[in-house]
């Protein structure tokens, strides 16, 4: 393991955020229901109500000297923070405000809530940590440090889009778009929301991973449909639109795209393999002879999905009435697809696993999208990714750092003709078990993981500032 950076400052005087103000803030920021449903269809009023909540709730940082923040297409949030040396390139954080629908009945609390746990250690809520956690980590860094009167040296920006859960269409592709308007073609780095800190990855797995995006996997929505004749039910046929798309859906679900083990997933095997335990250790560090193992072992639970293109049947319809032969039947087939494929490649496999001139494969429009390019990742040359791994490190000691693909889809993809170095990563730790949460059912966000995101964002704006390339250590608590 390299060595550890010394370990952050524990209390406010040294520059450790963590007061009731912030928990506050972002309780109430969970109670606004900015629920997206689909493209252009998201709750105006309350993404309205929670813009004007946020300039109130941060009058340090909307109303400073050194901060400009527009509203872009009446919804989404373009803040400007200017630092002391505008002949640097910029940098940029990105976030959203919208969320994903609940299903209260599915719920123990009330999704829009904001319910503290009685230890008050938690709260629960859609958003806590998709992705209001992360954005109002970013507001309480930057008011920290403007509260101080201290100034970043290096400007940045902040797009907080309005409709990511829907595609950022109207949000975070318009904010892309007035940047360019203003000049802003060139970006030093961006970091949007992204892999999370995993406690218990995989059996005997003793310290967190925190996976840096690197990449994105595509996304493809594909509309299997069949048309049949109708009638009476009383005479019907030998198979129905239903029963011919079932069995399609079954042989897409029986027949899983194939496994890939690529250069970062065997950086991935090589990295942990120094903090797992004997045999696992043994296995790990020898890919060239336990592979057939390794595809076991990664071809289960979370990292299942980093080693294949996914196939989830998300949606069906058909039929009509009980007694009526349903003339239509369809079903949406949502695939992340794996960097080193392709689109063409998935929809011509899916056709010949499906292997029935009956049923049509159409993409579905705007749903679709090729996987991102990687990202400079190399932690001795590449200056953007050592200062996110450097501020992981400061933040969490023990946590392992690495560069990744993100198995699921973020605004970056609006952002990527501004720089190469695109990252996604929400600094906040779930256990493996807890991952599903994220758009299901009992979100929540502990105390100190919020806590630590504020603390990881005000790093990561001090160690831009510093000469991070000498890989001098930090020392916070003699700077403030
Ligand atoms: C560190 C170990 C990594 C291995 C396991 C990873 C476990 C990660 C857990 C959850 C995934 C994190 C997702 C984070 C961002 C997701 C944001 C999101 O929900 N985006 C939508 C965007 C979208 C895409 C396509 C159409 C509409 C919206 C999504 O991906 O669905
Ligand atoms: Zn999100
Ligand atoms: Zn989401």
């Amino acid at each position: 393991r390299p060595p550890l950076p010394p370990p952050c400052a524990r209390n406010e005087s040294e520059g450790y955020i963590g007061a009731d103000a912030s928990w506050v803030r972002l309780k109430k920021a969970i109670q606004y229901k900015t629920v997206s449903l689909a493209p252009h269809d998201y709750d105006k009023q309350e993404l309205g109500d929670f813009v004007r909540y946020l300039k109130q709730a941060f009058p340090g940082v909307f109303r400073s000297p050194h901060v400009r923040h527009d509203i872009i297409n009446k919804y989404s949030l373009l803040i400007s923070v200017h630092g002391k040396n505008a002949t640097l390139k910029p940098y940029m954080l990105l976030s959203h405000m919208d969320v994903v629908p609940v299903v209260q009945s599915e719920w123990k609390w009330d999704g829009f809530g904001a319910k503290e746990s009685a230890d008050g250690q938690r709260v629960y809520g859609r958003g806590a940590v998709d992705n209001k956690g992360q954005l109002m980590a970013v507001l309480e860094a930057i008011n920290f440090m403007l509260s101080k009167g201290d100034q970043p040296v290096r400007s940045f920006f902040i797009g907080f889009g309005h409709d990511e859960e829907v595609g950022g269409e109207d949000g975070a592709l318009q904010i892309a778009k007035e940047l360019r308007r203003r000049g802003y073609n060139q970006l030093e780095f961006i970091l949007d929301e992204g892999l999370m800190l995993i406690e218990g990855l995989m059996p005997g797995l003793k310290f967190p991973i925190a996976g840096i995006g690197v990449s994105e996997k595509g996304s493809l929505s594909l509309n299997i449909s069949v048309r049949s004749e109708g009638g009476h039910s009383s005479l019907p046929p030998s198979q129905s639109s239903i029963g011919i798309l079932s069995a399609a859906i079954s042989r897409l679900e029986a027949n899983p795209h194939p496994f890939i083990f690529d250069d970062l997933t065997a950086n991935f095997v090589e990295r942990i393999s120094l903090d797992l335990p004997f045999p696992l250790n043994v296995v790990c560090s020898n890919i060239w002879l336990f592979k057939p193992l390794i595809r076991i072992a990664l071809s289960k639970g979370l990292t299942k999905s980093m080693v294949h293109t996914t196939t989830a049947i998300t949606m069906i319809h058909g039929g009509v009435k009980s007694n009526v032969i349903p003339p239509s039947a369809w079903a949406i087939v949502n695939h992340r697809i794996h960097p080193s494929q392709t689109i063409k490649q998935i929809i011509d496999r899916d056709i010949a696993v499906i292997n029935d001139h009956r049923v049509k494969v159409e993409a579905v429009n705007g749903f679709s999208f090729e996987a991102h390019p990687i990202s400079p990742h190399n932690p001795k040359y590449d200056w953007p990714f050592q200062v996110l791994e450097k501020s992981v490190r400061q933040i969490h000691p023990t946590a392992v750092p690495l560069p990744m693909t993100l198995i699921a889809n973020t605004d970056t993809r609006h952002y990527l003709n501004f720089t190469k170095h695109v990252f996604r990563h929400n600094p906040v730790t779930l256990h493996a078990k807890e991952v599903s949460m994220i758009h299901g059912r009992d979100e929540y966000i502990s105390r100190s993981g919020f806590e630590s995101a504020i603390n990881f964002f005000y790093h990561l704006i001090l160690n831009v500032d510093s000469n991070v390339n000498s890989n001098v250590p930090h020392k916070h608590s003699t700077e403030l």
